[in-house]
């Protein structure tokens, strides 16, 4: 765990960024995150048909809180600028991957309707969506900011550890292509350089909220696979 206060932390870093501050202070989770046996599974793809359906089955429900989550960063971003990425991804790749690669990932591996629109909550799923009801409802951008950062970042790190070639199987090899790539990249850049921008400017007690808001994400993630893998 991490307890070095960041103005401490920043002086000594090889990287100063306020998001690495964030993400040291949330190991040893978040290496388990990225290397998690499921998520290196999916790049292998070798993740057997009913534990990708009730993954994704779950993750659906988490993406539609996910999605709510990016209304609300309109909302509160503290500039226009700040604003414009969150509604592009909104538009361009948030609701773009629900309609298309959740819908045909599932068809294919046999799920119904009713898995998609009102399934069963595994408890880490309600236990995200009230993170990130709670962080919504905040309207407090910086802690918005944490929990997309921690979603977003966490794919790119496992996503990003794929061997060429990906498997052939779409459900598999579109789920990684969606999380890596120079587009996700530089969206995971933005989120990171939000959250650098406006870390140094808060107190002491203003970054340890957003420390706290992000290690309870990146547990999440890491129960997330973890439930994934049935564990
Ligand atoms: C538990 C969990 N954490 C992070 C992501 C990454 N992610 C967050 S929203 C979204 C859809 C728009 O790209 C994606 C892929 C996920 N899917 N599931």
């Amino acid at each position: 765990m991490n307890l070095v206060p960041y103005d401490e932390w920043r002086a000594s870093a090889l990287d100063p960024a306020f998001s690495e501050w964030l993400r040291s202070g949330a190991e040893p989770e978040w290496t388990a995150v990225v290397s998690h046996p499921f998520a290196a599974s999916i790049t292998r793809g070798d993740v057997p048909d009913d534990d990708m359906r009730r993954y994704l089955i779950q993750d659906f429900q988490f993406v539609d809180s996910f999605t709510a989550l990016l209304g609300a960063a309109v909302a509160s971003a503290d500039s226009f600028e700040s604003r414009v990425p969150f509604g592009r991804f909104l538009g361009e790749t948030a609701t773009t991957e629900e309609k298309t690669y959740f819908h045909r990932a599932l068809d294919a591996l046999g799920a119904i309707p009713a898995d998609l629109a009102s399934p069963d909550l595994e408890p880490v799923t309600a236990d995200f969506r009230a993170l990130m009801d709670e962080a919504r409802t905040s309207l407090d951008y910086p802690i918005i900011l944490a929990v997309l950062c921690v979603a977003e970042w966490s794919y790119l790190g496992w996503a990003s550890r794929a061997e060429q070639p990906l498997p052939e199987n779409f459900v598999h090899r579109e789920w990684i292509n969606l999380h890596e790539g120079p587009v996700f990249r530089a969206w995971v850049a933005f989120l990171c350089g939000e959250l650098d921008r406006l870390g140094p400017e808060l107190d002491e007690n203003g970054r340890l909220r957003v420390l706290d808001v992000f290690r309870r994400a990146v547990r999440l993630e890491l129960r997330f696979f973890d439930m994934a893998a049935g564990l």
